[in-house]
């Protein structure tokens, strides 16, 4: 054992060493300021960089991120929080719990190559060397917009200590003169970021592994007090959902394990994303060294709450007061103000952003094309680190020694205030006026049906698509060249025109019913209304990490929100003039275009959601006044944003659902309004997609084999549904005959009236290729399942 492990048992030094507050963090951007490590993965899984190139550019990648802690002031800096794919996956790694699939091909874990193998196939079903494998399912992480990969585990998993990739972060650390902090996900949020592997028995769930695990996090705590560390961060972050009694007992017995072990550093415990609640008494109770919180967007009576807990004096609070996954410049009187109401307590206060800074792009001072005064509101990792350092000197040493930074601070805050690009004053009005006929449709649900049935003129299983066609080579140049400047206006609209046309041509050379334009104008369907919307910026260096080395820009709620103008209704239109079927109008709805931005924080989330209903409820009206008789509203987003707690979740289902329901309540009822949703599971919000009052919903279930329709049913749902009946995240093309098995299944669950054929999602993922084929399936199979149909009617109808 080193001079620095210890072996704490009451979780401080002692009274008589005085406690100096610190700046620290955990976890810091990872894809480098100009996502060299993006491209290099990238470069690397093409078969263009080889595993030692790869490591190459992970040094320079680390080089920076160490560079820009320290050039911060920030000495005690997170381990372990870098990643080449996902913190997760590093995580199975660490406990040797990657699946066999993964490890079997003779790829050598000895081996650079070997290791950077089996950690790809495990991440994307395949390495730089061609072995394919199914990858590790990928889901959302909390309620943020990264998601991470599923460890699979079984009652036959050995797991076993591999900290190999840890310890090299560790020492990069030190050879950058910084003090490491490995940063792990704790056990208890291991577990429940798992599921049971496919093999398991039935009812078996990964918390039967905890006894297992806890010997080999024991082993791998003894080897970082061994490696000199006097701290390791353990992220339990599943404990701020409050969720179960269950969560609550096997956070006691993995804390009170790893508590009670004599050689191993110091405990801290993290639960980002919300509060730890109860959970906080229930860590300090199991002996815990420390805890870091997460207190965003924290009251003053929040803060006083939390420094009065019991257990607190003496240990380590490590204190998130400075957002980590917001954008804002943090009112630092306000944030040191409630330091001190924490260090009033007795604990030992150090100063960090409330959650890793993965989530935020790195640094704002390079956005030289933003608005001045919009840009010195906001603060991206490097700013949130010069701001906790900051607040930790004004802790330690007054406020005096940091006047002038509060001074800035304030400044900024009164610019942000006062500023016209917040309050519109015309937009305030307009929101405080809405009432609630003005959520309702003109007529009831079964009236509307009949008077589209009779405007559209549908053939029963109607046949459509989610909206987006392939984003082909052609249309990236095109864009790229206009961005550019070598392409002007006229000659970029000429060119989507020219896209448009080809997509419209291939649906009715298909025999699709309801056509789309394609969206060969987007790029990405929330940005591309943000930016023709006021009230929102988008930053051009404001990269995020999404998943793995996919990373993107959302844009930035800077104040109310406004339409200009139309915003798609020239596209449809000219989509329209082509041909006689129904062209769909195609919007991104409020709630996803929320869900994907960084919203404000000087005004509750609802606020903007119902500024930007209202805008789109006004392009929803261009669109009518210019010939469209079908629009969809997509919501993918909706269940991203349900709250982590159950208690907050009514509320924000209740403004969603209204936003939504403004934005589409002024249609006629002839217009017949869609919405789609995928990616998630809905069981948690099937009662507010049906309170949508959508006309038809399309939703992702050809892997679920359409059992989101016993969920709709259970519900009462009684309108449309498309439910996806194409895989589109799959090269894999459907044919005729699973197409009309699909439809088969849903008919034993809908009446053919209310079905519709489409595929899970947009097809803008897809080759052209692919898509002629699917369409061409999708049709055959909906002709197949219409003539079912009909010989069923004339079986038992006479005529
Ligand atoms: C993620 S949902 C995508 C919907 C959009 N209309 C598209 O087809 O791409
Ligand atoms: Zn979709």
């Amino acid at each position: 054992m080193t001079q620095h492990a210890t072996t704490a048992t009451d979780g401080s030094d002692g009274p008589d060493v005085a406690h100096h507050p610190t700046a620290t963090l955990s976890g810091y951007p990872r894809q480098g300021r100009d996502r060299e490590l993006k491209r290099a993965l990238e470069a690397h899984w093409a078969g263009r960089l080889d595993a030692a190139g790869l490591l190459d550019v992970v040094g320079q990648v680390q080089d920076q991120r160490f560079g820009a802690m320290a050039a911060a002031g920030v000495t005690e800096v997170p381990a372990g929080d870098f990643s080449l794919y996902d913190h997760v996956l590093d995580t199975a790694v660490l406990l040797g719990l990657l699946p066999a699939r993964c490890t079997a091909p003779g790829l050598d874990p000895a081996t650079p190559a070997g290791r950077l193998g089996r950690y790809f196939l495990a991440a994307r079903g395949r390495d730089a060397d061609g072995h394919e494998t199914q990858a590790l399912e990928m889901t959302k992480w909390f309620d943020t917009n990264y998601h991470h990969l599923v460890p699979e585990l079984g009652p036959t998993s050995e797991p076993a200590p591999d900290a190999a990739d840890l310890l090299e972060q560790v020492r990069a650390a030190r050879r950058h003169g910084l003090e490491p902090r490995p940063v792990v996900v704790g056990p208890v949020t291991f577990l429940r970021c798992s599921k049971a592997a496919d093999d398991a028995p039935a009812g078996w769930t990964p918390d039967a592994l905890l006894p297992r695990l806890l010997p080999v996090y024991a082993e791998l705590l003894a080897v970082l007090a061994d490696e000199g560390c006097a701290w390791v961060e353990l992220d339990e972050s599943v404990l701020v959902t409050g969720a179960d009694d269950g969560l609550a007992a096997l956070a006691r017995t993995a804390h009170a394990h790893l508590a009670g072990l004599s050689h191993r550093p110091r405990l801290l415990v993290a639960g980002h994303y919300e509060r730890l609640g109860d959970a906080a008494t229930l860590l300090l109770d199991a002996g815990v060294d420390g805890l870091a919180v997460d207190l965003a967007g924290a009251s003053r009576a929040e803060v006083e709450e939390l420094a009065a807990l019991p257990g607190l004096a003496g240990r380590r609070l490590v204190a998130g007061v400075v957002d980590g996954r917001g954008v804002w410049r943090r009112d630092l009187s306000e944030a040191l103000d409630h330091l001190e109401v924490l260090a009033r307590s007795g604990a030992r206060v150090d100063v960090a952003p409330s959650c890793s800074l993965l989530h935020v792009p790195v640094d704002v001072s390079r956005e030289d094309t933003l608005d001045p005064d919009v840009r010195s509101w906001l603060a991206f990792a490097d700013q949130k680190l010069e701001e906790v350092v900051v607040l930790a000197r004004g802790l330690a040493q007054g406020r005096d020694a940091v006047a002038a930074e509060l001074g800035v601070s304030d400044a900024v805050r009164a610019s942000r205030l006062a500023s016209a690009r917040t309050r519109t004053p015309a937009v305030r009005e307009r929101g405080d006026a809405v009432t609630p006929g003005d959520l309702r449709r003109p007529a009831p649900a079964d009236e509307r049906r009949a008077l589209q049935a009779a405007a559209l003129r549908l053939p029963p299983l109607p046949t459509t698509t989610i909206g987006s066609f392939p984003q082909t080579p052609e249309i990236r140049r095109a864009r790229a060249a206009h961005r550019a400047g070598r392409l002007d206006d006229a000659g970029y609209e000429a060119a989507m025109e020219g896209e448009v046309r080809r997509v419209v041509a291939e649906q009715e050379e298909a025999g699709v019913d309801v056509l789309v334009h394609g969206e060969p104008e987007r790029d990405d369907m929330v940005r591309y209304f943000a930016d023709r919307l006021e009230g929102f910026v988008t930053p051009v260096h404001g990269w995020v990490q999404s998943y793995g080395s996919r990373c993107v820009r959302p844009p930035v709620v800077v104040g109310d929100v406004r339409r200009p103008g139309p915003m798609t209704v020239r596209w449809t239109r000219f989509a329209q003039r082509l041909t006689d079927a129904p062209v769909k109008g195609m919007l991104t709805g409020p709630v996803t275009i929320l869900a994907w931005s960084f919203p404000r924080d000087d005004e509750p989330r609802s606020l903007s959601a119902r500024q930007v209903a209202l805008a789109l409820r006004d392009e929803v009206a261009d669109l009518e006044a210019a010939g469209t008789r079908v629009v969809q509203v997509d919501e993918p987003g909706l269940r991203e944003l349900l709250p982590l707690r159950a208690s907050g979740r009514q509320e924000y289902l209740a403004w969603a659902v209204d936003a939504f329901r403004l934005a589409t309540g002024g249609a006629a009822a002839t217009t017949q309004v869609h919405t789609h949703m995928c990616y998630a599971e809905f069981g948690d919000v099937m009662a507010a997609i049906d309170a949508l009052d959508a006309d038809v919903i399309s939703l992702e279930a050809a892997r679920s084999r359409m059992e989101v329709l016993d969920e709709l049913a259970d519900e009462g749902y009684d309108r449309a549904v498309g439910p996806g009946v194409w895989d589109i995240h799959s090269p894999v093309v459907p044919t005729a005959d699973e197409v009309s098995d699909h439809l088969a299944r849903a008919l034993e669950r809908l009446p053919a009236d209310r079905l519709w054929v489409n595929p899970d999602c947009g097809l803008k993922t897809r080759t052209p290729e692919e898509v002629s084929a699917g369409l061409t399936a999708l049709v055959a199979g909906a002709a197949r399942a219409r003539q079912a149909l009909a010989g069923r009617d004339g079986g038992t109808t006479p005529r």
